[in-house]
């Protein structure tokens, strides 16, 4: 038998990894005892008599009743035939339970799996092969029976673990017998007890300590082995195992029918019994190591081993204890392997969806972002454009009142004048009744011209409008532009501002045009004016324009500010200079007053330079009046021209503005207004030198008046005494004729030099040059060498003399005053 046992043993060990062996007992372990006693023996020894008599002759059976006689082993013999009979035949059937064939299925993938009975090898290998489960002797790798010893014997396990190559720490004994496990125990061995319906109940005193199984599913991880037992008191303090085994049977099933179909948790709890045994102390420590070497070829088998099995509950406190230890390591990685990999999906899927999210949003992020934008962009825009249209109607509201003030200025000043000319009563002037029926007409046409202005200023206001929107659409398209570079716009609106830009560019190459339309309005104010005004105006023109070359956003607010600063100042200039004119005018007209009250005083001598200072006065009025006129008919010409030339232009560049020919004709009535101007402005600057020639003018009269009062004086003296001081009464002359001379610098200059020559001091206390040329009596040769005129009133002096000399100088001195005059007005005509 032992032979037997150790081929057995030798044939499966080399198959199995882990050193640990399952020994199994067969009576009240894998089959019940009433199978034993019930059917087994009594079938032997009911087939035994039979099997003898059948057999009494053969050789074999006489041996073996021979040897009865002796030992009582052919009994054991009979038995085994009679087995083997019954097994053949099915008339005997040996009995296991439920759980062997399946738990022998689950060992024996790890583990060898042994049996050690009472009853001889052949008979258990016909037992195992002939049960009821069917044949289970192919998981069985080692049989013993008696032949190592008693089952109560320790040594008997020591032998088996040495047949089996395993130290007895290493072997697992199983069997429902406390005796025997106490052997087992007492080997070294971890001894488990079963209990099975049928068996003979054991002490709780004697199973304390031992861990107790109704099902060999219920294999406990760490068993219970007799180092353990043998550290905890004897005693048994601790909870005997069938209590334990009670309370926790029912789950213990449900976990054990739950566990069935994991077999690496059995094997685990093999494994774990086996770690369990080394902890001991009874096992060699390198085995230990080698066992868990051997155990560990991969991380999940090395797990499995240390996994807690099902039958987890029926094991004690300390095996559940260590079994929740285990656990933890076993559940922990997977748990941490599937948080890994639950984290790591995450962290790869997050990034992966949070990215799309994250876009997403962040798109529909800017997309809001662009949408506020552009809409604040359109508030924004309409607002500026509210605002413009405000600021635009002001203007134009302040530009219509300061032409009404104008209109109604322009209006009391043309009856002003109609007034002072019907004032003159000269024939002259009733001649002149023309031009001032013409400046009457013309202030018809200046009302019409301030219509023509209106409109002209209203087309401006529109250009001016039009400017300030081009100006906020460029303020726009920079805003655009500066709000495009910080936020990251869509295509969409790229396309806007591409757009807004070349509208903006389109709108600023219009510009000098427009304002280039807008020059003649302002000239016709300039033209009443003067050249100052429109020097400042096109400095302005010329800054305006400058600013918008250079991009920079100027408002339309002052521009038409110093447009109208400008316009009211011209305003103002043109007011004054025509108060000037009226105030110059009134004092013409008091000194012709006061020549007339001293001419009607004086008599003789007033007359004739009265009547030839009347006859002058009106001529020099005349002379006003029609440089006046000329002035007023040429500004006005150029007014009317320049009205026509700016409401065509107005209009052209008003409904022209669309089309690009249009524009250019525009451009060139732009250009046509701009010469006409210029010549105009020419015009203006010979009307103003003779405006200032005629001040001259003004003041020799003045001159001549007091000359005339001096020779008054002289004549009456003259008069007193004819023989007496007659060249007081020249050098008076000569004064007043010198005074009419310097008129013309030259003149002056020539005379004063050939008074000079002379050199004689004077006593007059009239003009101290005139008086020397007064002194120089006999130098009468030297004014007559100044000039043909000199020689006219030398000779006239030296013919006449006395006050009929006096009279006829005045006369030629008048006569030079209009044959100036004439030339001025030639000049002016010119
Ligand atoms: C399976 S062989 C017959 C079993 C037998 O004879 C016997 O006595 C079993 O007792 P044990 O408890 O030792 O297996």
């Amino acid at each position: 038998m032992s032979a037997e046992n150790e081929s057995s043993t030798a044939n499966s060990n080399s198959e199995k990894r882990t050193t640990s062996v399952i020994l199994l007992d067969v009576a009240g372990t894998i089959t019940s005892l009433n199978f034993i006693k019930e059917t087994l023996f009594p079938y032997a020894e009911k087939h035994l008599e039979e099997q003898l008599k059948a057999n009494w002759e053969d050789e074999n059976v006489k041996a073996l009743v021979k040897k009865l006689s002796s030992e009582n082993e052919e009994l054991t013999i009979e038995k085994e035939l009679t087995y083997k009979k019954g097994y053949d035949d099915g008339s005997l059937k040996p009995h296991v339970y439920s759980d062997v064939p399946e738990a022998l299925a689950i060992w024996t993938k790890t583990k060898r799996i042994a049996v050690y009975s009472r009853g001889t090898v052949e008979s258990q290998k016909l037992f195992l092969k002939h049960t009821t489960e069917g044949d289970l002797s192919g998981h069985i790798s080692n049989y013993f029976d008696l032949s190592v010893g008693d089952k109560q014997d320790d040594a008997s396990y020591v032998k088996i673990a040495e047949q089996l190559s395993i130290t007895p720490e290493e072997l697992i004994y199983i069997n429902d017998e406390i005796d025997e496990a106490k052997a087992a125990k007492k080997a070294g061995a971890t001894a488990i007890l079963i209990k099975r319906d049928g068996n003979v109940e054991i002490p709780e005193a004697d199973s304390a300590g031992f861990t107790i199984i109704s099902s060999l599913i219920e294999l406990p991880t760490g068993g219970e082995s007799g180092k353990r037992k043998n550290e905890e008191p004897e005693t048994a303090e601790a909870p005997p195992p069938k209590v334990a085994k009670t309370e926790n049977e029912a789950e213990n099933k449900e976990k054990a029918a739950v566990d069935k179909k994991e077999d690496n948790k059995i094997e685990l709890a093999i494994e774990a019994m086996e770690v369990d045994a080394v902890e001991t102390g009874k096992g060699e420590d390198k085995k230990v190591a080698e066992t868990v070497v051997e155990s560990a070829p991969s991380v999940s088998e090395s797990k499995a081993e240390k996994a807690p099995a099902a039958t987890e509950p029926v094991v004690a406190d300390q095996d559940v204890e260590m079994a929740e230890e285990s656990k933890a390591p076993e559940e922990s990685p997977p748990k941490s392997d599937e948080t890994v990999k639950k984290t790591a999906e995450k962290t790869e899927e997050k990034p992966k969806e949070e990215k799309p999210a994250t876009a997403a949003s962040k798109e529909e992020e800017v997309v809001k972002t662009e949408k506020d934008v552009v809409d604040k962009m359109e508030v924004e825009t309409k607002i500026v454009e509210n605002k413009l249209a405000d600021e635009v109607k002001t203007i134009d509201d302040k530009k219509k009142t300061d032409e009404v003030k104008k209109v109604e200025k322009d209006e009391t000043k043309i009856e002003v004048t109609a007034e002072k000319t019907d004032d003159t009563k000269t024939e002259e002037t009733k001649e002149n009744n023309v031009p001032i029926k013409e400046k009457t007409e013309s202030s018809e046409t200046n009302a019409q011209k301030e219509t023509a202005e209106k409109e002209a200023v209203s087309m401006e206001t529109e250009s001016s409008e039009a400017s300030a929107k081009n100006q906020n659409e460029d303020a726009k398209n920079k805003d655009v532009t500066s709000q495009v570079s910080t936020n990251d716009t869509g295509p969409k609106q790229e396309k806007n501002i591409e757009e807004k830009k070349e509208d903006g560019k389109e709108i600023e190459e219009k510009k000098p045009e427009i304002e280039a339309g807008e020059k003649p309005s302002k000239k016709e104010k300039l033209v009443d004016g003067n050249e100052k005004m429109e020097v400042e105006n096109k400095k302005s023109e010329e800054t305006i324009i400058k600013k918008d070359a250079k991009g920079e956003v100027s408002t339309n607010d002052t521009g038409t500010n110093k447009e109208e600063t400008k316009v009211e100042e011209m305003d103002a200039i043109n007011e004054d200079k025509l108060l000037e004119s009226s105030q110059d005018e009134d004092i013409a007209s008091k000194k012709e007053d006061e020549i007339k009250n001293s001419e009607s005083q004086n008599g003789v001598c007033t007359k004739e330079p009265s009547v030839k200072i009347d006859e002058k006065k009106p001529e020099a009025m005349e002379v006003e009046t029609k440089t006046d006129e000329k002035a007023a008919t040429s500004t006005e010409s150029t007014d009317k021209t320049n009205d026509v030339n700016t409401v065509t232009a107005t209009v052209d560049v008003s409904s022209n503005v669309n089309t690009k020919d249009d524009e250019k004709e525009a451009t060139k009535d732009v250009n046509k207004k701009e010469d006409d101007t210029k010549t105009v402005d020419a015009k203006t600057e010979t009307v103003t030198k003779d405006v200032n020639t005629e001040d001259k003018m003004k003041e020799t009269t003045e001159e001549c008046v007091n000359n005339l009062e001096k020779t008054k004086k002289i004549t009456e003296t003259n008069k007193e005494n004819p023989a007496g001081k007659p060249e007081e009464s020249r050098t008076a002359e000569v004064k007043s004729s010198d005074a009419i001379d310097g008129i013309d610098g030259e003149k002056m200059e020539t005379s004063a030099k050939t008074e000079n020559v002379n050199g004689e001091a004077t006593t007059s206390d009239a003009m101290e040059n005139q008086s020397d040329l007064a002194n120089g009596t006999d130098s009468n040769s030297g004014a007559n060498s100044s000039s043909a005129d000199g020689v006219e009133n030398g000779d006239d002096v030296k013919n006449n003399g006395g006050v009929n000399n006096s009279t006829t100088e005045e006369e030629i001195k008048v006569k030079k005053l209009e044959e100036k005059s004439d030339s001025n007005t030639v000049s002016v005509e010119a």
